[in-house]
Formats: structure tokens, C-alpha cells, sequence
């Protein structure tokens, strides 16, 4: 309804709300807050998989998360950071709507 539109400003209709074992590897990596856009997580992840050490130091696009958190969210032993799809099936299963 019009009151609920003027609700949502431009800023917020692209934050997703991370479930907390997701929201917690995010803030392991340092994020703040609860809601983020898709590329603040994407970058979160990123940190957290190089602060971590989850990557391999010869074959960079390789990362091995067996018996890491991410690992079990995503669960994967390891994976190329060249096939995004089962990071993407990942964050559909673990990231919700945050407009409204
Ligand atoms: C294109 C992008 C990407 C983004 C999403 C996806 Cl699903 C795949 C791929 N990407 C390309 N390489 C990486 C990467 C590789 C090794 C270690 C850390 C990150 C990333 C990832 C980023 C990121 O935010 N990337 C910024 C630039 N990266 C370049 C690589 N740099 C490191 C490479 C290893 C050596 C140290 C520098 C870090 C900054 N976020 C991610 C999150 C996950 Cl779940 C998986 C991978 C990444």
C-alpha cells in the first residue's frame, strides 16, 4: 500500500539479512549490522576466506573449506572460486529478504 512504499527508501530494497551461521562467518570477517547488500557479503567471504588462509597458496582460485564453517554451510571440502554456483545455492539457503 502507499503508506508501506514511502517506508522502503532506495537505500534498503537491496539489504539481504543473513541467517546466523552465515551472519556469524560475516562478522568473523569483521561486518557490522545485520542487513548488507549481496556485495558486502560477497566481499565479507572473501575476507574472511583470506584471513582464514581457506585458499591455496599455488592454486589461488582453489579454497578448502572441509572443517571449516564455510565448509559446512556450503557442504563442500573445497571448491573453485571459477564456478560461483554453489556459493549462490549457498546464500539462497542462507540469506533472507531484509525490505520490509
Ligand atoms: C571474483 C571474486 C569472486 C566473488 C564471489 C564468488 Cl562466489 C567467486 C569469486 N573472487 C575472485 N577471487 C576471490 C578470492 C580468491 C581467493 C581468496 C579470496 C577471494 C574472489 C572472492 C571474493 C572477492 O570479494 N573478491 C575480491 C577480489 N579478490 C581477488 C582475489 N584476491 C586474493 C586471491 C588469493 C591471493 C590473495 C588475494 C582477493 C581479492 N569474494 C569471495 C567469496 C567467496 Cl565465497 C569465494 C570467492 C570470493
Amino acid at each position: 500500500a502507499a503508506e508501506n512504499a514511502c517506508r522502503v527508501t532506495l537505500g534498503q530494497v537491496n539489504q539481504v539479512r543473513p541467517k546466523l551461521p552465515l551472519l556469524k562467518i560475516l562478522q568473523a570477517a569483521g561486518a557490522q549490522g545485520e542487513t548488507f547488500t549481496l556485495k558486502e557479503v560477497m566481499h565479507y567471504l572473501g575476507q574472511y576466506i583470506m584471513v582464514r588462509q581457506l585458499y591455496d597458496k599455488r592454486q589461488q582460485h582453489m579454497v578448502y573449506c572441509g572443517g571449516d564453517q564455510l565448509g559446512e554451510l556450503l557442504g563442500l571440502e573445497s571448491f573453485s572460486v571459477k564456478d560461483p554456483s554453489p556459493v549462490y545455492d549457498m546464500l539462497k539457503r542462507n540469506l533472507t529478504s531484509a525490505a520490509m
